[in-house]
């Protein structure tokens, strides 16, 4: 646990709010949460009895403090009771972004309405605390995550639809927010369905789920901006952190008890390992995004469910020559994938032709990268597209003829998007840097690969892939993961054929 995330926000007497669910559910994604105190509120699942605000000199020295010692990766923000408490926050946090080497990344829930419907900021002064809002703390936040009553109240656009939240989303972005997290909880659109929507950028990430039936839903808006918090500080992508902060609110509200006589706490549980928990990928086509009344390109051939490859593929050679292909197959490896990038190769169709005619020589499984339309032609085995390739390839026609789709994933928000077309395998990379391909920014580690494999397992052969080499076999698949891909460890290797067999040897003792 070597990251640092503070909480500045309000503590809830009653447990299921505020600093006490924020730190839970730091511990939970293993940072460390340290926390600055903006008011002691009186609270108990029945309701607010009390706001309480905490002096500006009072949070002033818990600032410092923090800032002498305690230097965070990230900063959730949650209750500020006056505009006093916000011009004063985004001071300091002005002062980290001028004068740090790497300042926080910061992630502002707007409180303003408990979940008992109670306000959490001084009421007369709501007007006058949404312009300090907009005027002083926005240009300073990377992620603002506010539910429906709290998007309305800061942009004064009455959510009625997906067009309202893009617009809404706009304005909390024109405002200095970077990215824009509406949360669905009280939306309820499609009926029974729980909603989310994240704009990042210019780009749009939207999320749904199963509403969960529980009336114990205090403290989730204090708990999905703290784990997006934890989770940047880790070095998260945001759409793979907005996952995962669903899943564990999902989780959360599953195991949700009673305490009191009124709305109890989401419960906070560990980093999500139930499938059941992650919400769906909406995209353009599929059942949710029809009810959003997504556009959808006209030519996308969507399709889910594709014929089955062994459960554990092993070692998985991915080479961009017939010559490359030929040697592998010649020294037992069964999973080849024929890699060429330049689409006007002298030769292509022919050679892709006598790789699928040495694979079935060979009795193996010779995957295709990208040319999907010759794969087709000639009855390949398999191809092996990514997520770029989705909407441009047949995939029912993929589908129909029986040939194999291996897709590539890179993070959490991909591997779902991939579970969408319940493709034959999936492979996550990149597990280490590579040379072979620009993999920057998408680098996994064996902690997620940790992650990635129980979950999805159970359902595909799972390949790892991305600066594997004979050291590192090992650890990687110690994870459990049933197959390893690899350029370099054999085209780069002094002697090829050895390497190949010391591979497959490390495969093969270490998955015993
Ligand atoms: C087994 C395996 N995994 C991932 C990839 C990468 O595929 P893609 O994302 O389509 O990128 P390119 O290989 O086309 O550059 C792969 N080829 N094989
Ligand atoms: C082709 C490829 N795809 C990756 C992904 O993560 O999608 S990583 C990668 C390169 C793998 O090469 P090497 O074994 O030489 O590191
Ligand atoms: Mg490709």
């Amino acid at each position: 646990m070597s990251e640092i995330v503070w909480t500045i926000a309000g503590s809830d007497s009653g447990g299921g709010a505020g600093i006490q669910a924020d730190l839970q559910a730091m511990r939970s994604f293993g940072v460390h949460g340290c926390s600055v105190i903006t008011a002691l509120t009186a609270q108990n699942s029945l309701g607010v009895e009390a706001l309480n605000p905490v002096d500006l000199a009072v949070i002033e020295s818990q600032l410092q403090a923090l800032t002498h010692d305690l230097r965070p990766q990230a900063i959730k923000i949650g209750m500020l009771a006056n505009v006093q408490q916000i011009q004063l926050v985004a001071e300091h946090l002005q002062y980290y972004r001028d004068n740090w080497e790497t300042p926080p990344q910061v992630v502002y829930d707007p409180v303003a309405i408990a979940s008992s419907g109670d306000s959490l900021i001084e009421e007369d002064a709501q007007s006058e605390i949404a312009d300090a809002i907009k005027t002083h703390l926005l240009p300073l936040v990377d992620v603002i995550t506010p539910n429906v009553h709290e998007t309305q109240m800061l942009t004064g656009v009455y959510l009625i639809g997906p067009d309202a939240l893009r617009d809404a989303a706009q304005r909390l972005q024109q405002w200095g927010a970077k990215s824009v997290i509406i949360k669905g909880g009280h939306w309820d659109y499609p009926q029974g369905y729980c909603v989310d929507f994240c704009r990042h950028g210019e780009q749009e990430y939207w999320l749904g789920n199963e509403s969960v039936a529980t009336p114990h839903t205090h403290g989730t808006g204090c708990t999905l901006s703290s784990v997006l918090a934890s989770c940047l500080a880790k070095g998260y992508p945001l759409k793979d952190a907005f996952i995962l902060g669903k899943a564990y609110i999902n989780a959360g509200l599953k195991a949700a008890k009673r305490y009191g006589e009124g709305v109890g706490p989401v419960a906070h549980t560990q980093f999500p390992v139930n499938l059941a928990d992650f919400p769906q990928v909406i995209e353009p086509g599929s059942w949710l995004g029809d009810a959003l009344d997504f556009d959808c390109d006209s030519d996308f051939n969507y399709a889910a469910g594709f014929a089955p490859c062994p459960e554990r593929l092993g070692l998985y050679a991915v080479v961009d020559s017939l010559d490359w292909l030929a040697l592998c197959l010649q020294n037992g490896i069964k999973t080849v994938q024929l890699r060429i990038k330049d689409a006007d190769a002298d030769n292509l169709e022919q050679d892709i032709l006598r790789a699928i005619e040495l694979g079935k020589t060979h009795q193996a499984q010779v995957f295709i990268n990208d040319h999907w339309q010759l794969a087709l032609k000639h009855g390949a085995y398999g191809v092996h597209l990514g997520q770029e390739d989705l909407h441009s390839a047949n995939l029912k026609e993929i589908q129909d003829a029986g040939m194999r789709l291996g897709l590539s994933t890179h993070g959490f928000y991909e591997m779902l998007l991939a579970h969408n077309y319940r493709p034959s395998y999936m492979a996550f990379g990149a597990i280490y840097p590579t040379t072979t391909k620009d993999m920057s920014g998408q680098i996994q580690g064996l902690e997620k690969l940790r992650h990635f494999v129980p979950l999805m397992q159970p359902h595909y052969p799972c390949v790892a892939i991305g600066g594997i080499d004979l050291m590192r076999m090992a650890e990687v698949v110690e994870t459990g993961v049933g197959s390893v891909a690899v350029v370099r460890a054999i085209t780069e290797a002094a002697d090829p054929q050895a390497a190949i067999a010391e591979l497959q040897q490390a495969i093969a003792g270490e998955s015993e």
